[in-house]
């Protein structure tokens, strides 16, 4: 036995001297490559040192070797590595991971072309990360109470950044003179309702791109027009039975509507702009694009973040705010596939976990404190490039991911100098004061393709279906109160939960192409960014009042808010007057039971109008689907808004109003209507038949409709089988490691003087009895899995095709 442990050491040494060359610089390394490749697998917590087993790590490579998979020269370096990490022998062999050649405190970087002054998000942060936890906690109000003194460390010259990175040229002069005296008022409740009375809670605004080269090239029509600062028209082409054509017009309103002329700089100032000094108030607040693909969600949302995070340096150096000891940070992952990549950490996956108080935390997701803008561009640009050129590899990705943006005010507790080397972590944690989630959303068009051949893409689809559909119900949800918020409805609104509770603000930027052959997805945008609106308590005062009976067909939804009035129009409403109170409702009312569709209401149109179905289609559950075929029951057309009998008063806000209607008139063809370039005329005209038949199968309950359902509840199952399966493995190799564990010290055991060979004999048959059920589950886990894959392959088989 001492022989072979004397041999097993020279090959651990020799082992490590053929890996890493001679020096513990290059051992480092490799800890480093083993960190990763742990992290990269969710065991970060693995690589801990584990001080307590008092085994020797001689002893490791002797069960490297044994029946652990290790095939590949590879495989048995990692291995190596990652037994050494264990530190069996008690000591801190291991200096903690630093997962990438980045420095803390601006020392230089050796691995890429960005260099933040900070990072957060180490290697190893777990469940109790403290980035994570502190994430969680909002600031007292005496915090922010505090008195204040200028700053010796925070420079007198507040250098305004020059926008250069997108054509949006800020011509405001911003310092001193800028300052906001509202900024200053002091922090109660009553004057916080007093500063936030003249920023809605949601504001939604459309903006309309140009026309592209190739919409020019095929001789589009621009069939959108916007006839002043809120009102919309889409002239949708269409035929009669006869084939004759003709446009039906869509009027739609909402709180803002920017045309093709209107600057990112425009946008900012009218969306995201008035929300910024609410962040220092304890506001969490979204800003999101939504639309088809290559409607200008990004080109919009890309200049945002900039602007913010220049607007918020700016409050960070106003007197009120200097000695606070705020700082900025940044964060950008994304969402792809129901998956979560840090953008800025070299696409990672990252881990999304509950706490012990159902406060959501990103476990490993690097953020990154900025205090000068400019930087804030480059880790836009990096995150970008991630985003387009990640594991896809692919542009067209990008419009089937959501992409989000955090910048976060946190405040950090005073550091004395000469302490400050050895408190990094105390350094870089801090409390959460406000923040702005900035999400560039996957093309809303996509969430359709729950048909498409590939297994993949279905999948992926349906979780873009479910993501979308939950937004929306949360965003009603959390403006009108509720509380409950059915945030668990998606991967986007669980990362998102903690914007969906206490003071918040939200703004939709509803992108649509201008194009023809884009109508049926503009008017799709339009719908979703109305109901959003229209639905919501300060998007409709007549929320109490007794609905219209009688709605009119062909007519759009116009947005029911008064709210929603032009400011032009002597709208009192255009922003929200109500005093908005914080209630923290959702960490006293926690949803355990994820009843999360039992609120999703509002199945109305959506249903019977062929792409919308799909896009609802993933998270309609039983109870909204008796809902329809009541509330539908014979009706067929298209825009006719039909509310079930047991609608809630929700349902009800959705009966237009007359003072907001306007004209829908049948055109002749006129300047809209070009017969050559509308091939999809008649197309529109069949896929609307199409509809029709759909929905009397719908409410008929026929094969087809359960056809079209059933599959994508199966692929959200799917889904969550893959989640358990994942962590499963990952409970496996957790096991393994603790029946390593075990098995290295029976081998100390044995090996010492006098050790009895039977104990050990035993003992080693029991672990590895343990070993081999810990794999046959997996096995299990994983046929079963298969199986599923399979099922749902041939049920999609069977799908009836859509037209
Ligand atoms: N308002 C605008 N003015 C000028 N060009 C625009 C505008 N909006 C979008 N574009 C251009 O249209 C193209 C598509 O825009 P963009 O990439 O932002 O679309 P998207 O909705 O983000 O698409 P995807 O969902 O595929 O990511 C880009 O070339 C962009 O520069």
């Amino acid at each position: 036995m001492q022989q072979s442990n004397a041999a097993a050491a020279a090959l651990y040494d020799g082992g490590r001297g053929s890996l890493h060359g001679a020096g513990n610089a290059a051992t480092d390394a490799g800890d480093a490559v083993m960190a990763r490749w742990l992290q990269s697998a969710g065991l970060q917590h693995l690589a801990s040192p584990v001080a307590s087993t008092g085994i020797d790590n001689r002893l490791v490579p002797n069960l490297l070797m044994q029946g652990y998979g290790a095939q590949s020269a590879e495989e048995k370096q990692r291995l190596f590595k990652l037994m050494r990490n264990l530190n069996f022998n008690g000591e801190s062999g291991s200096e903690p991971y630093t997962p990438t050649a980045q420095m803390l405190g601006g020392v230089a970087l050796s691995d890429g072309p960005y260099s933040p002054p900070d990072f957060r998000g180490d290697f190893g942060a777990g469940l109790l990360d403290l980035h994570a936890m502190d994430d969680t906690e909002l600031l007292s109000e005496e915090v922010l109470a505090e008195s204040f003194e200028p700053s010796p460390l925070l420079p007198e010259d507040t250098r305004m950044f020059q926008d250069d990175f997108y054509p949006v040229n800020s011509k405001r002069e911003i310092g001193e003179a800028d300052f906001d005296a509202s900024i200053s008022l002091p922090m109660n409740e009553s004057d916080n309702s007093t500063r936030e009375h003249n920023v809605a809670k949601i504001k939604v605004v459309v903006r309309k791109r140009p026309l592209n080269k190739k919409e020019l090239a095929k001789n589009e029509d621009d069939v959108v027009s916007v006839s002043d600062y809120a009102y919309l028209t889409v002239h949708e082409p269409k035929l009669k039975v006869d084939l004759t054509a003709y446009v039906e017009k869509h009027d739609f309103c909402f709180d803002a509507v920017f045309d093709e002329n209107v600057t990112n700089d425009e946008v900012y100032r009218d969306t995201v702009e008035p929300i910024i000094p609410t962040i220092f108030e304890r506001t969490k607040a979204t800003c999101f694009a939504y639309g088809q693909t290559g409607s200008g969600k990004t080109y919009t949302m890309q200049p945002l973040p900039l602007r913010a995070a220049e607007d918020l340096v700016r409050h960070l150096h106003q007197p009120l705010y200097r000695n606070q000891n705020f700082k900025l940070w940044l964060s950008y992952f994304e969402i792809y596939g129901g998956k979560l990549f840090d953008l800025l950490g070299d696409r990672k996956k990252l881990l999304m976990r509950e706490d012990g108080r159902q406060q959501v935390c990103i476990v490993g997701l690097q953020e990154f404190e900025v205090s000068d803008v400019q930087i804030v561009g480059e880790f836009i640009e990096k995150g970008n490039a991630a985003r387009s050129t990640g594991s896809t590899g692919a542009n067209e990705e990008s419009s089937r991911s959501h992409a989000i943006l955090q910048l976060a005010i946190k405040k950090h507790k005073e550091v004395k100098e000469g302490k400050r080397n050895n408190n990094k972590n105390e350094e870089r944690s801090g409390k959460l004061v406000g923040k702005i989630s900035f999400i560039d959303l996957a093309g809303s068009e996509r969430g359709a393709d729950t048909t498409d051949n590939d297994r993949q893409t279905r999948i992926e689809g349906a979780e873009i279906n479910k993501s979308l559909l939950a937004l929306k119900e949360c965003i009603r949800a959390l403006d009108n109160d509720q509380i409950h918020i059915p945030f668990r409805g998606s991967k986007l609104t669980e990362v998102l939960r903690d914007s969906f509770v206490g003071n918040s603000k939200t703004v939709m930027i509803s992108c649509i192409s201008p194009g023809a052959g884009s109508c049926e997805h503009t008017l799709n945008t339009l719908r979703y960014a109305d109901r959003v609106k229209s639905l919501s308590k300060s998007g409709n005062p007549r929320k109490d009042q007794p609905p219209n009976p009688a709605p009119q067909a062909n007519k759009e939804v116009s947005s029911t808010s008064t709210s929603s009035l032009p400011a032009g129009a002597g709208s009192e409403n255009f922003y929200d007057q109500r005093e908005v109170k914080a209630m923290d409702i959702g960490r006293k009312f926690v949803d355990k039971e994820s009843s999360f569709y039992s609120s999703a209401a509002d199945v109305d149109i959506d249903l019977v109008n062929g792409r919308e179905e799909k896009v609802l289609g993933s998270a309609l559950m039983d109870k909204e689907r008796f809902e329809l075929k009541n509330s539908c029951n014979g009706s067929t057309s298209q825009n006719v808004n039909s509310y079930s009998q047991n609608d809630n008063d929700e349902r009800m806000q959705k009966v237009p109003s007359p003072q907001r209607k306007r004209s829908s008139d049948i055109d002749r063809p006129a300047n809209f209507m070009k017969r050559d370039s509308y091939g999809s005329d008649v197309l529109t005209t069949s896929s609307k038949q199409q509809s029709t038949e759909n929905y009397n199968t719908i409410a008929s309950g026929s094969r087809l409709y359960e056809a079209e359902t059933f599959p994508d509840k199966n692929i959200s199952a799917i889904l969550e089988e893959e989640e358990a399966l994942l962590a499963a493995h990952r409970k496996e190799i957790e096991d393994t490691m603790e029946i390593v564990r075990e098995e290295m010290k029976l081998l100390a055991e044995v090996d010492k003087p006098g050790s009895l060979i039977d104990n050990y004999v035993t003992q080693l048959s029991f672990v590895l009895s343990r070993k081999a059920a810990s794999l046959v589950g997996l096995q299990a886990r994983l046929a079963r899995f298969q199986h599923r894959l399979k099922e749902q392959e041939i049920l999609s088989r069977k799908r009836v095709p859509r037209q």
